[in-house]
């Protein structure tokens, strides 16, 4: 194991590289070494290696912008603390020293003849990091893909460490019956040449099954999964009506396995670019027919979407939902959907709620279309009552009486 003693001191602020670009061996080193160093603190946007426990997290003082993946166990604990941020925003935050970077720790690919390392699985903040940075400390991966776009020169690295192991997967998620409907509903606004941003699990899984007969989809994306990789090969995903990047399917993150991974090595047709490409909103306005497809945990019945918390309980995040909501809305053909299933916990609570347990992720003035496996609401436009019965009719019936009564008491006492 790497001894990081010799490139740290007491107080530092790390920035890791996240998801499936998630520097392994840096951070299982961290862990065991922290404790000697002392004082420091870390940043990561999601994780998915299992790494972070309850007990990795008496090694540094961890921050996030949510509880994604294997964080929220460590949120729930009192381990791990929230910024709320647009993604849109980390990477300035990382530069203005808001968002603390002493050391990078990322993952990169082997290096190409000129010497540049790919960002390989992530793009996102990495650049700002490795920009921002005292120390920059690579993983050069070679089990990581090449993958055309946000590149690193080996003259910006500090301390790199060969190393030849698989890189975090991610399987694709199991997909339900509730999915299915929720999918169907979405698909129905996707149509030939839309650009499609979506993330990964079983709704957006689910979705891409159902675009087989569209013609020339595009992808503008902050992060893809396995899914996109059988529409690529069936020739539906060529971007090829996109105003920009005509040809490339454009991405941050790849959260996938390795099918994904081998498809994307020295492809040119997709490239990894930095949030301040895919999340930006100058260059998101210049997407015609722009699909934008993100989750939430609960929508009240005005259109306020909160995709962060329930109750006390920190259980998502802010996400790209707000950049990529407002970038929906106004793409001339396209439009912004929040897909969510109806109701949690085996169907005992309602998603469609007269009040939010949390705080608003998107505003009801920024809110599109809410999809459930009931069907659309399209919201945008509508005034409060006419979005009250939109979104009552697509609640799971079991509840709709008592948001009824619900909705009555609320335009009595006026919205
Ligand atoms: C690489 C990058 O770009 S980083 C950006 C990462 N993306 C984000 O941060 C986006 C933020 N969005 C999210 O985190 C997610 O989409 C969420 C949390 C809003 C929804 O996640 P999903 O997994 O689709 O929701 P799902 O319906 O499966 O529920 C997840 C959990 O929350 C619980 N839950 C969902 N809704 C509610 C609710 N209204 N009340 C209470 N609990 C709820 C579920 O029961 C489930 O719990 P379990 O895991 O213990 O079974």
């Amino acid at each position: 194991m790497i001894d990081l003693t010799p490139y740290l001191r007491r107080g530092d602020r790390i920035v890791f590289g996240q998801a499936c670009g998630e520097p392994v061996s840096l951070v299982s080193a961290l862990i065991e070494q922290g404790g000697q160093v002392g004082d420091l603190s870390a940043f990561i946007a999601t994780s998915f290696s299992g790494l972070f426990t309850l007990e990795s997290a008496d090694s540094f003082r961890l921050s996030s912008m949510g509880a994604i993946g294997a964080l929220r166990s460590m949120t729930k604990a009192g381990k791990l603390q929230v910024i709320p941020v647009h993604v849109s925003q980390v990477a300035p935050m990382i530069a203005a020293g808001i968002i603390g970077c002493d050391v990078a720790m990322i993952q990169l690919s082997p290096a190409d003849a000129d010497g540049n390392h790919s960002c390989g699985l992530i793009g996102d903040y990495v650049r700002a990091a490795v920009d921002k940075a005292r120390v920059v400390i690579a993983e050069i991966n070679e089990a990581v893909p090449y993958v055309p776009g946000e590149l690193i020169p080996a003259s910006a690295i500090d301390v790199a460490i060969p190393v030849s192991r698989p890189p975090v997967e991610v399987a694709p998620a199991k997909i339900a019956a509730t999915d299915e409907a929720i999918a169907r509903h979405c698909a129905a606004y996707i149509g030939d040449g839309s650009v499609i941003q979506t993330g990964v699990g079983a709704v957006p899984d689910a979705i891409l099954r159902l675009l087989g007969d569209r013609r020339d989809l595009g992808v503008h994306s902050g992060m893809l999964g396995d899914g996109l990789v059988e529409l690529a090969e069936a020739g539906v995903l060529t971007n090829a009506r996109k105003e920009i990047d005509t040809g490339v399917s454009i991405n941050g993150a790849l959260i996938g396995t390795r099918r994904l991974y081998d498809w994307a090595h020295n492809n040119p047709a997709i490239r990894m670019c930095a949030t301040s490409y895919t999340h930006d909103a100058a260059v998101l306005g210049r997407l015609s027919r722009l699909v934008t497809i993100n989750s939430a945990l609960e929508v009240d019945l005005t259109g306020q979407v909160n995709a962060e918390q329930s109750g006390a309980a920190y259980l998502g995040g802010t996400g790209g939902q707000v950049d990529f909501v407002r970038a929906g809305a106004r793409s001339p053909g396209g439009c912004s959907i929040i897909a969510l299933s109806a109701s949690a916990k085996g169907g005992s609570l309602s998603k469609i709620v007269p009040t939010l347990s949390g705080p608003v992720t998107t505003a009801r003035s920024d809110v599109d279309i809410i999809v459930t496996e009931y069907g659309a609401a399209e919201l945008k436009g509508q005034t409060l009552a006419e979005r009250t019965r939109r979104l009552i009719a697509i609640a799971d019936p079991a509840f709709r009486e008592e948001l009824e009564r619900a909705a009555h008491i609320i335009q009595q006492r006026g919205y």
